[in-house]
């Protein structure tokens, strides 16, 4: 049963034990209704830009996370994207592993569980298909899975449009930084965009396993359609689950803006627990800088009352020691310190 995709095993009846999470990860009673359910919704539909960016700010600084309402992704689009990301899950395993795997540098890749799937002592319930969606996307497109036959034309739109509710987002917030309004865009901070499609499957016992571990994002922000129950976010001691509203997406602040920053934004972390009746996708669309820009606090955000509190290093350097610390959030942040305390 392990060689197999979680998505295989239609009729399992229990967890298998590589899947048990350690007792202190384990979601227990926390799975649904018992969580509290409140992150702030943000309207970005309007004429008071100023409005705007003070809510998101105060959104970004209390919880890391919000939803946007009126974000200007055509609502049509977003059901096709998620019907045709469920389509391809639903397909057979060996469908989904040879339109998952046709890019040698595997960038553009299928797998279950998490790309540690050979290292890691206790495996996910999920399976994941994710690949690059920045230009020239036809190059990348290529790769990506030609069955379901719309999934590169579908996709395609879909992320054109991500990208730019991104780049509406970034500005947005450079804007409650005090930065210029495109400072992400033209200094490549953004220029990495990824999509993962996440599918969990149902779970006989929710109680015992995760679909994703507490974790923080190696990205600046994050864009999540979701359209099941299963994301939480911590704060303050406490899991809160995250309820899909209609066409609204998730937002939430990334490492790299944290870093970028100097801590002024802050990201959370989640996990995705499972579900008992349905299966669950959700689509991350992660903006992430070019693999060799350096990311450090800015320095117009620093001065001697406030030191940098985040090293400087390459976004590929960050990456490869932050996957190695992936569960870990205190080491991350540990890692990425210079010493300096608020
Ligand atoms: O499925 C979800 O709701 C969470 C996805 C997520 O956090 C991630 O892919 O990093
Ligand atoms: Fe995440």
């Amino acid at each position: 049963m392990d060689q197999e995709l979680v998505s295989s095993w239609p009729n399992v009846q229990f967890v298998p034990d590589s899947y048990v999470r350690p007792p202190e990860e384990r979601p227990g009673k926390l799975v649904l209704s018992s969580c509290k359910t409140n992150i702030p919704v943000v309207d970005l539909e309007g004429h008071d830009e100023t409005q705007i960016i003070l809510h998101i700010m105060k959104a970004t600084k209390d919880f890391g996370f919000f939803q946007a309402i009126n974000h200007g992704v055509p609502k049509v689009l977003m059901d096709e994207a998620m019907a045709v990301f469920k389509e391809f899950h639903a397909m057979t395993e060996k469908d989904k592993t040879s339109e998952g795997s046709k890019d040698p540098s595997r960038n553009c890749s299928f797998y279950r569980s998490s790309k540690n799937y050979q290292t890691e002592d206790v495996h996910v319930w999920r399976d994941v298909l994710t690949h690059p969606c920045h230009d020239p996307l036809e190059e990348h497109m290529k790769f990506w899975p030609a069955k379901p036959t719309r999934y590169r034309d579908v996709v395609g739109k879909y992320v054109v449009e991500l990208r730019k509710l991104g780049e509406k987002i970034l500005e947005l917030l450079c804007e409650g930084l005090g930065l210029g309004a495109s400072y992400f865009s033209s200094t490549g901070l953004s220029g990495n965009p990824v999509l993962l499609v996440n599918h969990y499957p149902p779970c006989p016992d929710p109680s015992l396993t995760l679909g994703l571990i507490r974790h923080m994002d190696p990205s600046l922000i994050t864009i999540l359609l979701q359209v099941e129950n299963g994301l939480q976010v911590f704060k303050d001691g406490e899991w809160i689950a995250v309820e899909p509203l209609p066409h609204a997406f998730v937002l939430n602040v990334g490492l790299v803006l944290q870093i970028i920053s100097n801590g002024k934004l802050k990201g959370a972390e989640h996990r995705a627990v499972t579900n008992s009746t349905l299966a669950r996708t959700s689509a991350a669309f992660f903006i992430y800088p070019c693999n060799d820009i350096v990311i450090e606090p800015e320095k117009a955000l620093t001065n001697a009352c406030n030191p940098p509190l985040f090293r400087s290093m390459r976004f590929k350097e960050f990456q490869s020691n932050f996957l190695s610390r992936y569960a870990n959030s205190e080491a991350v942040l540990q890692f990425l310190s210079t010493g300096h305390k608020h």
